[in-house]
């Protein structure tokens, strides 16, 4: 996931809750190619025609480079820090599964801040299928959930979500460009309400609900 420099209000900064912190210089650009290239390996694997032969040598290749890359693994729990142009910093989780910047398992979603919130832009791959041809209504929920928290943090409210509510009015699409966005609408104590959608060619194909619990800074 890439977030723009737009300025946000301040975020709590995750060292307060013990978790690891990396910076975008701590990351090798060969990080960011190698995500791309096994993002495109689970693709080409889930919807390979290959024989035994050329399946066994590629599974020997991938066992091999498992074990070497196990042999340095990052704490879980890392978030990436990148600093704002208000002097501020934004912070993402590293492997978030929907939006993380070394999980090859995300989907390749770019979100910028808006005015009133937060945008997404994504194109699903096929490993994302639920009915045929279709984008799986888990992975539409993942990323609703994605976008209202974003929504919830740019406005410098971090929180966990407490309640989702999704409602599917149209099939969402694979291979074709989504766009989500997301923005808070209201708040009540630590509540933070927020609703999104997911848009193909203009149309709905899902939107969402959430209410978030702003998280507390220990101390
Ligand atoms: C660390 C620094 C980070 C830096 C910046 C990172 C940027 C980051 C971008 C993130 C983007 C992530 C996007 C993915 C977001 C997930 O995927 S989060 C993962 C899924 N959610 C969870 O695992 C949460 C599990 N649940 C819980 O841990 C707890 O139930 C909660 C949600 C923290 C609430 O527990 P609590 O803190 O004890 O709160 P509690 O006092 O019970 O309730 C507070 C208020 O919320 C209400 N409430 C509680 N539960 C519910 C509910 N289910 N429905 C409605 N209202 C509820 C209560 O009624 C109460 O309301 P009021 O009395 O004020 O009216």
């Amino acid at each position: 996931m890439s977030v723009d420099a737009a300025p946000v209000s301040e975020l709590p900064d995750p060292r307060d809750f013990g978790l690891p912190v990396v910076t975008e210089d701590d990351l090798p650009d060969e990080l960011g190619t190698l995500v791309a290239r096994v993002h495109d390996l689970v693709d080409a694997v889930a919807h390979t025609e290959a024989g035994s032969a050329e399946l066994a040598q590629a599974s020997a290749t991938v066992h091999e480079l498992t074990e070497r890359l196990n042999v340095k693994r990052r704490d879980i729990g890392a978030m990436l820090e990148r600093p704002r142009s208000d002097g501020g910093a934004d912070y993402e989780t590293l492997t978030n599964v929907v939006s993380g910047r070394s999980n090859p398992a995300a989907p390749p979603l770019v979100l910028e801040h808006t005015d009133d919130g937060v945008r997404a832009r994504v194109t699903l791959n096929g490993t994302y299928q639920g009915p045929p041809g279709l984008a799986h209504g888990g992975w539409v929920a993942a990323m609703l959930d994605q976008v209202l928290g974003s929504a919830s943090a740019a406005a410098g409210m971090v929180g966990l979500t407490a309640n989702l509510d999704v409602n599917y009015r149209n099939p969402t699409p694979l291979n074709a460009p989504l766009e989500l966005t997301a923005r808070v609408t209201g708040t009540e104590r630590r509540k933070v309400f927020v609703s999104a959608e997911i848009r193909h060619n203009g149309e709905v194909t899902a939107e969402g609900t959430a209410v978030m619990v702003r998280l507390d800074v220990p101390g």
